[in-house]
């Protein structure tokens, strides 16, 4: 698992070290880690980083400071270093190690052409214009370089020290200009801003180095790892049946978009579990079993319709008896997975069994109907806080998905999930994902288990697995050409059996 952290908590964390006289020490370690990451990305792309060329943007703070401290370092392995200083001032010790090892700097007030060429033919650029101290996007000169470094034909290698500039740590917003990166090398905790919103597109990959800042209060992001993911899949005991693996009710599809059941149907059965009863209208019933024989497909009503968990919403579009088992699925107590048009009947007052699944779109029209006016933009620029404000007013569980999905549990607990590919981009994907997420929730042994209550955010963390396992599915499938939902199931057969397989023989699980 991995947590992530406000960089206003990370910095209340260093506050006491920085008091007592850490500061340096602190900053050494992040800089080795930055020299390290950097080491590691070179010698995989090019093989040596004797010659390579190193540009650092360096800012007036410390996190220019480790930048240059991190040249430095690299100088002596035979990399050739210049630094563009963006503000009038920087780290006074490192900027003294960084010309000690015959690093040149240039002003970027003073010769900006000269700046911008030094980035756009350096092998790599290390971004250490601002950090968990920068406030609103980059601006001037240095929002100009931050445009053309994105724009350059030979983009090089983009390493950000810490958070990428202009990304706002504690929420992943990027109010102006800002740096997108390759890989991002983060002291201390992962930043939530790295997890979430534009600032998780930023990123890159993320590499964390320890710096001893010992423990920070609770994570406000999460994410599961593999490990994670394999714990939380459903593996059915010797004494099941398939009344105990887990029963899924479907009510979705409609006369008018049958395919959006089907494909529900499909990826909760590849997903493991007992039974699929299907409610809907009798053509799109038939046409389920055509595909999916096993499937069990009927006219009735939620009430009398025995079930562990519940699929409402995928393709039902203005069908009034979906309308209605969407209410009563969302009324039944059970956990319920509520997307696409069956979002729009969700009130206040559910409880964090019941999971919806909007895109932006469909929450700014949700938190529209809850009182809450906001523009779709305005939740892509920062959607933490929008699945959190959304979960917090129905008391459900949100799954937001977008380039980073987010499951925020009513309670708080949040998960982010960024394994999806842009070809998941396509009509019928979200139906799988709710097919998915409805497998996970009937098979959950929170669900066969009497009288325990599950613990706060355990279905925000069953959310972020569906999203998780349907991410990799879409990546794997798409390894053969663009993604059509209806290759995923075979996919995400293999994504299971990958992960069970290697916790079983207990060995690292590979990242599909
Ligand atoms: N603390 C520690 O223990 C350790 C910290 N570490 C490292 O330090 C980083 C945090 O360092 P930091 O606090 O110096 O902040 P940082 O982001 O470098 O710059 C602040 C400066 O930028 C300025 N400024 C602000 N916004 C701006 C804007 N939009 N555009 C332009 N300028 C702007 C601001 O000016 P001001 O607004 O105050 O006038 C101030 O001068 C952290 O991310 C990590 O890398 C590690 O070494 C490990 C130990
Ligand atoms: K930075």
């Amino acid at each position: 698992m991995i947590s992530a952290y406000s960089g206003t908590a990370v910095r209340a964390t260093e506050k006491p070290l920085l008091d007592a006289g850490q500061g340096h020490a602190l900053m050494q370690k992040a800089a080795y880690g930055l020299y390290a990451g950097t080491v590691r990305e070179l010698q995989s792309r090019r093989g040596s980083l004797y010659g390579a060329r190193v540009t650092v943007l360096a800012g007036a703070g410390n996190n220019g400071g480790d930048a240059l401290y991190a040249a430095a370092r690299l100088a002596g392995r035979g990399a050739g270093i210049s630094a563009v200083l963006t503000s009038d001032s920087a780290h006074p010790g490192a900027l003294a190690e960084f010309r000690r090892r015959g690093g040149r700097t240039l002003s970027l007030s003073n010769d900006i052409d000269a700046c911008l060429r030094l980035c756009t033919t350096a092998d790599v650029v290390l971004d250490g214009i601002l950090g968990t101290g920068g406030k609103g996007g980059l601006r001037g000169p240095a929002a100009l370089l931050a445009q053309t470094l994105a724009a350059a034909e030979h983009r090089p290698l983009v390493i950000a020290c810490d958070l990428p500039s202009g990304v706002d740590a504690d929420t992943g917003e990027t109010p102006g200009d800002h740096v997108t990166a390759d890989l991002t090398v983060t002291f201390g905790a992962v930043k939530t801003g790295l997890m979430a919103g534009p600032g998780a597109l930023a990123a890159g990959r993320i590499e964390c180095v320890d710096i001893g800042l010992g423990n920070i209060p609770a994570p406000a992001l999460r994410r599961l790892e593999p490990t994670d993911l394999a714990a939380l899949l459903p593996v059915p005991r010797s004494t099941d049946h398939k009344y105990t693996r887990g029963v899924l009710g479907i009510a979705a599809g409609s006369v008018t978009y049958p395919g959006a059941a089907v494909l529900a149907t499909g990826a909760a059965l590849s997903t493991g579990l007992g039974m699929v009863r299907y409610l809907g209208p009798e053509p799109v019933g038939r046409l389920i079993n055509s595909v999916h024989p096993e499937a069990v497909c009927g006219t009735g009503s939620v009430p009398d319709t025995q079930v562990q968990a519940w699929v409402a919403g995928p393709g039902a579009g203005t069908d009034e008896h979906q309308r209605q088992r969407a209410l009563d699925a969302m009324a039944s107590g059970l956990p319920a997975v509520v997307d696409a048009d069956a979002i729009a009947y969700a009130q206040p007052g559910l409880g964090p069994q019941v999971v919806l699944t909007p895109h932006a779109g469909e929450l700014t029209a949700l938190l529209s109907r809850l009182g809450e006016d906001v523009s779709r933009s305005r939740i892509e620029a920062d959607p933490l806080r929008f699945a959190r404000r959304a979960a917090a007013l129905t008391g459900a569980t949100v799954l937001l998905k977008g380039w980073a999905t987010l499951a925020a549990a009513p309670t708080g607990e949040t998960f982010s999930q960024a394994e999806a590919t842009p070809w998941l981009a396509t009509a019928g994907s979200g139906d799988t994902l709710a097919g998915i997420l409805g497998a996970l929730l009937a098979t959950d042994r929170w669900n066969h288990d009497a009288g325990q209550a599950p613990v706060p955010g355990h279905y925000a963390a069953l959310a972020a697995a569906a999203a998780s396992l349907h991410g990799r599915s879409g990546t794997l499938a798409a390894q053969a050409g663009p993604v059509e939902p209806s290759r995923l199931p075979a996919a995400i057969r293999t994504v299971i059996r990958t992960l069970q397989d290697a916790r079983n023989a207990g060995v690292a699980i590979p990242v599909v």
